[in-house]
């Protein structure tokens, strides 16, 4: 696999991310691949992102340079596109990127040589009763610690008139969509469908709809599952409902989630990834659904995911266990089980109804 063009995402408020990029920008010069800045804070000039991945010559690599949300600002564009993903890792928790800063060359070596797999995401697509608006006065409200706001998603353009399921918005997430209550004060109350099914309705200060790759990130924080980026799921999970059930809901991907705000709702604002994207008022609707595209992540070894959900969620050992003798062993993901431990991993998957 070659790579003819890369767009760097890179995050600004950080020195040891510009010095990442010179790093990518000189190996780009010396093996002649075009690279491109792709300005995701700029103030302002925001578009969709497959035309800002036009304006950049059309990437077919971006490489971010950051945290998590930088990742998700980079998988924005190249899932738009079919992109591929490289996210190096100069942020405080780093759960989605792939390379440490200090092998961004050997990486971008690798990735020029081919030796690289990629890696699949699920994505989520949202459809609406609605065209999402972010209020005029929201920018000032929602600035603080945070960049400029992105647009309110568009319509899709092959479905301008929608069909009797609402109008299909221009929207990709990597982890989320999440309805939350706008003002402090003032709880959310929607309708909770699973695939068409009145589940509940909930009163709470959020609703989500996750990813397996957003299973560890607000859903986490809510209680959710932590679910195999693997896996193909819809999660659904409720913030502080003031109800009784107040648990996740893991539904298949062909099960989509409908939130509908009632009558006497607060307003609730509508963020993907993150980012808020438009507000939303009683009698509004969105459906959330697992989309036919997927990210697609570049990985460089083999992907540790419980490894990485036990290093950098900081997992401890359950204090009696740990006096109960040796402790569990621990050994990379590159290297063989030690001593008699190889059983702990299936050597291929068996195919299903053939579990003996
Ligand atoms: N209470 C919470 O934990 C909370 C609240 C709001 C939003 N979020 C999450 O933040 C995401 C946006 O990330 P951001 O970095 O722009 O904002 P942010 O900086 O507020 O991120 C929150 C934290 O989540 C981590 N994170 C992001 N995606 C992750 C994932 N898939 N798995 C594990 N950790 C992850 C980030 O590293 C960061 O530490 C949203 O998609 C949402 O899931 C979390
Ligand atoms: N080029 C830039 N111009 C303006 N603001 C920037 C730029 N780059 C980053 N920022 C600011 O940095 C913040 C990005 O924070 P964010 O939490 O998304 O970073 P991150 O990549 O997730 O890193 P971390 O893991 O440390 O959180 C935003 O508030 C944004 O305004």
């Amino acid at each position: 696999m070659s790579v003819s063009r890369i767009g760097l995402v890179v995050h600004g408020g950080r020195p040891e991310a510009a010095e990442a990029a010179h790093v990518v920008r000189s190996w780009c010069a010396a093996h002649s691949v075009p690279c491109r800045d792709i300005d995701v804070w700029n103030e302002g000039g925001r578009h969709s992102a497959r035309q800002e991945m036009a304006e950049a010559g059309d990437p077919d690599l971006i490489v971010t340079l950051g945290g998590d949300g930088t990742f998700l600002r980079g998988a924005r564009l190249a899932s738009a596109v079919d992109a591929l993903v490289l996210g190096v890792d100069l942020g405080r928790v780093g759960f989605l990127t792939e390379v440490p800063a200090a092998e961004v060359r050997s990486a971008l070596d690798a990735v020029g040589e081919g030796r690289l797999e990629v890696e699949q995401r699920m994505l989520l697509n949202m459809r609406a009763s609605r065209r999402l608006v972010v209020p005029s006065d929201m920018e000032a409200l929602m600035r603080y610690g945070r960049g400029p706001l992105l647009p309110p998603p568009r319509v899709r353009p092959e479905c301008e008139a929608g069909g009797e399921w609402g109008i299909a918005l221009d929207v990709s997430a990597l982890n989320d969509v999440v309805l939350e209550k706008l003002v402090r004060d003032r709880q959310v109350s929607v309708g909770v469908y699973l695939a068409g099914r009145l589940l509940a309705s909930y009163s709470a200060d959020a609703l989500l709809v996750a990813t397996p790759t957003g299973s560890t990130a607000y859903s986490f924080a809510a209680g959710g599952p932590v679910v195999s980026p693997r896996a193909d799921a819809v999660i659904f999970t409720p913030v502080a409902p003031h109800m009784t059930f107040n648990r996740s809901v893991v539904a298949a991907p062909d099960e989509p989630v409908g939130l509908r705000i009632l009558e006497r709702s607060g307003q609730a604002a509508v963020s993907i990834d993150g980012q808020v994207r438009g507000v939303l008022y009683p009698g509004d609707w969105i459906g959330v659904y697992a989309a036919p595209r997927r990210l697609r992540a570049v990985r460089l070894g083999p992907m540790d995911f419980y490894g990485r959900l036990r290093e950098r969620m900081n997992l401890t050992d359950a204090p009696a266990a740990i006096a109960d003798g040796t402790p569990a062993p621990l050994w990379p993901v590159t290297t063989p089980p030690p001593g008699d431990l190889a059983h702990l991993a299936m050597p291929e998957r068996p195919s299903l109804g053939r579990l003996e």
